[in-house]
């Protein structure tokens, strides 16, 4: 609970981490598109260092890929809340969970047209090189 009054202590702050590995422990424990996601994140890191990506490259993929955690993690919290305020079938609950849903397809699209932007001139560079 907050509270004004609260001094900033390192305690505080490291269990606050805590809580927050916490969530991102649970969602890829629970939520099998998470699983997905980070399977997606271990091939994409692996093909990147095999192909030698640029530090740009890092970059975006990095940023793309936070992204996608970001909104699975929100997606999980508010279909959470809707059914805690909400455990029968509801039309405004299932639209606020299609909103939320779209949130990280839309996101999942992002990295996965980001990684196609990257991966494919490369992969098309080796078998280029390999073959001519
Ligand atoms: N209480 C509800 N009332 C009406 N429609 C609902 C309700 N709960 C879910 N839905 C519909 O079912 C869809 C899937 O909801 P659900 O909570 O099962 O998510 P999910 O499939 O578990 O999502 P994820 O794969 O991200 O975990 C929602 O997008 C919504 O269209």
């Amino acid at each position: 609970m907050y509270d004004e009054k609260e001094h900033f202590s390192i305690k505080r702050r490291m269990k606050s981490f805590a809580f927050a590995f916490n969530g991102i422990k649970d969602l890829v424990l629970k939520e099998h598109n998470a699983r997905i996601h980070v399977l997606a994140l271990i091939c994409t890191v692996i093909l990147g260092i095999l192909l030698k990506l640029e530090l740009i490259e890092w970059i975006l993929i990095t940023i793309v890929s936070g992204g996608v955690f970001i909104s699975e993690l929100f997606n999980t919290a508010i279909e959470q809340i809707a059914d805690f305020i909400e455990p029968n079938i509801n039309p405004r609950i299932g639209l606020i969970k299609d909103y939320s849903a779209g949130a990280v397809l839309i996101s999942s699209i992002v990295s996965v047209i980001v990684g196609c932007l990257v991966f494919i001139p490369r992969i098309i560079y080796l078998i280029n090189s390999s073959f001519f």
